[in-house]
């Protein structure tokens, strides 16, 4: 289970979005169901090593893309990776662009969201225990600055810091969405990454996000509208250079001996409300993995 306790080694989990469902250059590798009382995954874990580094892929959408933004069963798959034993979430991303200056191909190490969903389950908590986690920095600063360096050795064009603004789907944007997001100052738009991050929060996992432009999605003048023929285009070369980045990212993130300095690993410190004696067991149950470090002690 989960152990993100000082003096324990990390282990990286990668998420891949779409275009991304392996990762290359993994030894000792075996595809592993995990079982959460959540629900299904969207597809089994790969379990692998990269160098000495202890690995586990899962990509969101299952491979061969079988599941649609929606249908994704967020709360499964971070339960899951909790489950086996990752500490920290590297989620990869195609998004479409909201500003000029970040064309498709470009990379941008997100740093702030705006959760426009609507129709999936958000939280691990509820009745019978409540919990608020703050998502003030929803992402990890040390995984981003771990990506940031990681482009900059591999001359990938790339952004630090964005807002991700995330859409329900999975159609695409209509003109006047996409110019409101605008207006809102958003960087880039796409449909996962949340809940995805506020359970990864909960789940006190690091997590960032590297997001990778296909598309100006259809504010621009030259780019009347979205395609995933025209989006696909672009995906397969900034999938191959997310693999590449993924690889040259995670020897630095291996070297971590304490609880990750941004405090990503307890974020539940001061996150329960629910009276002790009020707590509902059948919650609890749910939560051994996700909570187990705040309600065993
Ligand atoms: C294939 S384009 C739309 C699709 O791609 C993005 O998914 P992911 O974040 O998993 O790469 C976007 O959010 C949509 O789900
Ligand atoms: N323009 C766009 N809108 C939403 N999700 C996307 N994923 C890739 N491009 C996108």
């Amino acid at each position: 289970m989960g152990n993100s306790e000082p003096g324990t080694p990390p282990v990286i989990g990668i998420i891949g979005g779409s275009g991304v469902y392996d990762i290359d250059g993994l030894t000792d590798t075996e595809w592993r169901t995990i079982d959460s009382p959540f629900g299904a995954s969207s597809d089994a874990l790969l379990f692998g090593r990269l160098g000495g580094q202890q690995l586990v892929f899962l990509p969101r959408h299952g491979r061969g893309h079988v599941q649609s933004p929606t249908t994704i069963n967020y709360r499964a798959n971070i339960d899951a990776l909790k489950r086996a034993g990752v500490t920290e979430v590297i989620s990869v991303s195609a998004v479409g662009s909201l500003k000029e200056e970040l064309p498709p191909g470009s990379f941008v190490i997100v740093d702030q969201f705006i959760d426009r969903t609507f129709a999936r389950e958000k939280s691990f908590f509820g009745d019978g225990l409540v919990a608020h986690v703050s998502m003030a920095h929803p992402t990890c600063r040390r995984l981003g600055r771990a990506l940031a360096e990681a482009c900059s050795a591999l001359d990938i064009p790339h952004r630090v810091g964005g807002t991700y603004l995330t859409m329900e789907g999975p159609q695409f944007s209509t003109k006047a969405e996409s110019a409101l997001y605008r207006s809102w100052g958003c960087d880039v738009i796409g449909m996962t990454n949340m809940p995805e991050a506020k359970l990864a929060r909960e789940a006190e996992l690091c997590y960032a996000t590297v997001a990778m432009v296909t598309d100006f999605d259809c504010w621009h003048p030259d780019h009347d509208h979205v395609t995933v023929e025209q989006i696909v285009k672009v995906l397969l070369d900034n999938a191959e250079r997310a693999r590449t980045l993924v690889t040259r990212t995670v020897p630095a993130l291996a070297g971590r001996h304490t609880s990750c300095e941004a405090g990503c690993h307890r974020a539940l410190d001061a996150a329960l409300i629910t009276a002790p004696e009020k707590r509902d067991p059948a919650r609890l149950a749910l939560l051994d993995a996700v909570a187990g470090r705040v309600l065993e002690s």
